[in-house]
């Protein structure tokens, strides 16, 4: 499930929970949607963290799900997308793990604070598949495409160093990335909206030159190369 908490000084707290690595589940990400559209739909809400239970940001996709679902009906690109339109800036607290979804998770916040341990990455290609929710284009926006296909094609787990030193993540914490992120989205906050959506457009501006969000990969191709690589999927094998 995702937990979402209205806190004091117009925020709002969107807490993923589904133990032991708060992987995305059809169930988590149903949670997130809805948690993300009160939080869109509350004019008293001026920003936005989302962040793991128990220690823990998130472990990619439930992959116990994928051994029983053949196809999803909700996608995370799609929270991914209504992230990003939004006009309320979301911050993303990091601890531990933001692997594979997370990971996508994370990249399509605004801004992402992580615990100075955490690692980040994209095991997709451990299981066949590719990073399907964005993370195939918001990773390239932010890292260049070279760094960005090194990190796809290998699988590795990076340390919060090397991500911050790439510009995956924005900063590094040694104390609790959530109440930094608290804080951090408490002064955000008090930007006007204005400001922040003409900064965040001027920003998706700049980057357009790496190609239209949805560019690289269409839907249809990531379902086809899901179904022929993930072994036992494929036409019952
Ligand atoms: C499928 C649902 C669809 C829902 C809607 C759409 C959402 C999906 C959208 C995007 C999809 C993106 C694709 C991906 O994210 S693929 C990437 C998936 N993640 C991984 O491959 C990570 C795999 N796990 C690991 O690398 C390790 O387990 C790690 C998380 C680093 C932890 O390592 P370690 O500390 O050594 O501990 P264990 O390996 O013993 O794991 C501890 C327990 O956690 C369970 N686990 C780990 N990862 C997952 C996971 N992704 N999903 C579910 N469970 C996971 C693991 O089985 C252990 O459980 P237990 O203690 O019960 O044995």
């Amino acid at each position: 499930m995702a937990e979402f908490t209205r806190l004091q000084n117009c925020l709002a707290l969107i807490r993923l929970r589904n133990p032991p690595v708060n992987a995305i589940s059809t169930t988590v990400a149903r949670g997130i949607k809805e948690s993300l559209q009160k939080a869109i739909t509350d004019d008293t809400v001026k920003a936005i963290v989302i962040c793991g239970a128990d220690g823990i940001f998130c472990a990619g996709a439930d992959i116990r799900e994928f051994k029983v679902h053949k196809t999803f009906d909700i996608q995370l690109g799609d929270i991914v997308d209504e992230i990003q339109r939004n006009k309320k800036p979301v911050v993303a607290a990091i601890q531990k793990l933001a692997l594979g979804g997370g990971l996508e998770l994370a990249l399509g916040c605004h801004y992402r604070i992580a615990h100075a341990e955490a690692q980040v990455g994209f095991p997709e290609v451990t299981l066949g598949i590719l990073p399907g929710a964005r993370g195939t284009q918001l990773l390239p926006r932010l890292v260049g495409v070279p760094a960005a296909l090194d990190l796809i094609i290998s699988g590795r787990h990076i340390s919060a160093n090397e991500a911050l030193k790439l510009g995956i993540i924005d900063k590094i914490v040694n104390s609790d990335p959530i109440e930094e992120s608290i804080k951090f989205a408490q002064r955000i906050s008090g930007q006007s909206s204005q400001e922040l959506q003409m900064t965040s457009d001027m920003v998706a501006d700049k980057s357009s030159a790496l190609g239209p969000p949805k560019g690289y990969t269409s839907k249809a191709t990531i379902e086809f190369f899901f179904y022929l690589t993930v072994p036992g999927l494929c036409c019952g094998m």
